[in-house]
């Protein structure tokens, strides 16, 4: 399956399994724009892949070509994550950081507290393993998104979240863009930009659109204006053309735009600056294209022990004689649907249609020559959080039920306005009444987004996505037995913890990817 494409001028990377079948966007050849710069990464991977598939002579460098390492972090709504993995998937190192609370006259820095975190992440990394890491990736929050100086990198706005709507901008995207296209909604990226173009004063000329993770990767690579697929989604960007559609291109801001790769595509070298600020990473280590917060949760939900036939972007794992697991091609994997249980509800289900309907907050991710066709609830973990500590959820869910039915029907928002399965930017929290017993309070809550939950997918199957039996769970709730009790109860359907629950996993795995 996996098969490299030659281009015409451009550089031959090997991307993704190309299905001989007619799919949605396997036949396209994918064409990637070469830059200087991408000549001397593929060297220097080209390279290593030479070292590490010769003989080495010297104990200290065949340690390190055999104990290649890859850094993946996960810059999620509450806090962030890194995971380090060999290519076998093993976890070498793995830690987490709060953001930050720095504000910036009567707002939170989201930009400096991101910058803050990412450089504690790399602190955290153990010093006798940054040698050993060959590449890096990274996932954020999806549609959150930064205007920044197409010179500097610097933020010229304070950042728009990605549960941030501006309805302001969606007549006119509306009237652009194709009837119940993704971007018609106004948590969309393009909705953000549109309403920053026509608030905003200042001068235009040298200015950028960056998401989080491209922002973040950035600061690790240098090359200024490079996004993936699944970040660019939401701006308009058509993964299955590989390009942005003339109805955005025709636009005044399209010159805005970020230039597009696929996830896990290597940009360049980690750079001097971070390597001096971070002893012990090795020059060569290089810095690859990100994901989206919950596609890389997919991406590790998807990921089994060594050994076992997992795909995960478009490759699996396999152990071959017991040595160094390697890349090997393609295979039919049973995890297919994945529910992340975040501060948001985030639900992915592998399809080889592709299916949009703003409407209802649907939207459809490119993942090799598949979709991963679903939406993003802003129920979820955040609501919890908010009145719960984990000790307390852990302590209260004990007492839960989770046979029983629920009484209490709420809709649990942390603020107004939701995304999927209802595409309503005005829908009100709903958590009263609340009882006496906050273990009733508590499973009140599990069951209400348990039922959001089951909506999302009955909407995915009559939207005509694929029907499925199973549904695996990525992302903090996943650790709730009870919780997990209840939605099974409710859904009608298996339910199971993924081996790997951590994003951040996911991100890892682009880096390892970026390295093949
Ligand atoms: N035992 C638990 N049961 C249910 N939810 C939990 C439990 N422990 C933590 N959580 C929730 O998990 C969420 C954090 O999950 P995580 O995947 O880290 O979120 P994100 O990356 O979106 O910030 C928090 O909102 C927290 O309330
Ligand atoms: O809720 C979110 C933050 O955690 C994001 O919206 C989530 O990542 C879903 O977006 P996408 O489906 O584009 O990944």
């Amino acid at each position: 399956m996996l098969g490299s494409i030659n281009h015409s001028s451009t550089l031959s990377i090997l991307l993704y399994p190309l299905s001989p079948k007619p799919g949605c966007c396997s036949s396209r050849k994918l064409n990637v724009r070469t830059h200087p710069w991408e000549k001397s990464v593929e060297k220097s991977v080209k390279l290593r892949t030479m070292v590490v598939g010769c003989k080495i002579e010297n104990q200290e460098m065949g340690l390190q070509a055999s104990e290649r390492l890859y850094l993946g972090m996960d810059f999620g709504t509450s806090g962030a994550r890194y995971a380090l993995i060999d290519k076998q998937g093993t976890i070498h190192a793995e830690g987490k950081r709060e953001y930050p609370n720095y504000m910036k006259e009567d707002s939170l820095d989201w930009a400096l507290s991101w910058k803050t975190t990412l450089f504690s992440l790399l602190e955290d990394v153990p010093v006798h393993l940054r040698p050993l890491v060959a590449s890096i990736s990274l996932d954020g929050t999806s549609a959150t998104t930064l205007i920044i100086d197409s010179k500097t990198g610097e933020p010229l706005a304070r950042p728009y979240l990605y549960n941030e709507s501006c309805p302001d901008a969606l007549p006119l995207v509306k009237s652009i863009a194709p009837v119940n296209h993704t971007v018609c909604s106004g948590s969309s990226t393009l909705c953000k930009l549109v309403s920053w173009w026509n608030n905003d004063d200042s001068d235009k000329k040298s200015t950028m659109l960056l998401h989080q993770a491209d922002w973040l990767l950035w600061l690790l690579h240098g090359q200024l204006g490079v996004s993936d697929y699944n970040n660019a989604l939401k701006v308009g960007y058509d993964p299955e053309a590989d390009s942005y559609p003339d109805w955005l291109l025709s636009q005044p801001y399209a010159q805005l735009l970020p230039m597009v790769k696929a996830p896990g595509t290597s940009i360049g070298h980690l750079k001097g600056d971070i390597r001096t600020q971070f002893a012990g990473f090795s020059e060569d280590c290089i810095v690859c294209t990100g994901t989206t917060d919950s596609i890389a949760a997919f991406l590790a939900a998807r990921a089994t022990k060594p050994g076992k036939a997992a795909v995960s972007y478009g490759v699996h794992y396999c152990q071959s004689n017991y040595r160094q697991a390697s890349f090997c091609y393609n295979s039919v994997c049973k995890i297919i649907r994945v529910t992340s249980l975040g501060s948001t509800l985030a639900i992915k289900l592998l399809s080889t249609t592709r299916i949009e309907d703003a409407r209802y907050g649907v939207y459809s991710h490119r993942l090799d020559d598949k979709w991963l066709v679903g939406g993003a609830s802003n129920t979820g973990g955040a609501v919890l959080k908010e009145n719960f500590s984990d000790e307390q959820l852990e302590k209260l869910s004990e007492h839960i039920n989770p046979m029983e039915a629920s009484p209490l029907d709420y809709y649990p928002l942390k603020s107004v306005g939701e995304r999927f399965p209802v595409a309503n930017p005005k829908m009100e929290p709903r958590l009263h009444p609340r009882p006496e017993s906050d273990v009733e309070y508590l499973h009140g809550i599990l069951e209400s987004i348990a039922r959001i939950e089951a909506k999302a997918y009955v909407l995915l199957k009559d939207l005509g996505a694929t029907q499925v039996n199973e549904v695996f769970t990525a992302g903090g709730g996943a650790k709730n037995d009870k919780w997990t009790k209840i939605r099974e109860r409710v859904l009608g359907l298996p339910v199971s913890r993924a081996t790997q629950t951590e994003a951040a996993y996911g991100a890892a795995l682009l880096a390892l990817k970026g390295c093949q």
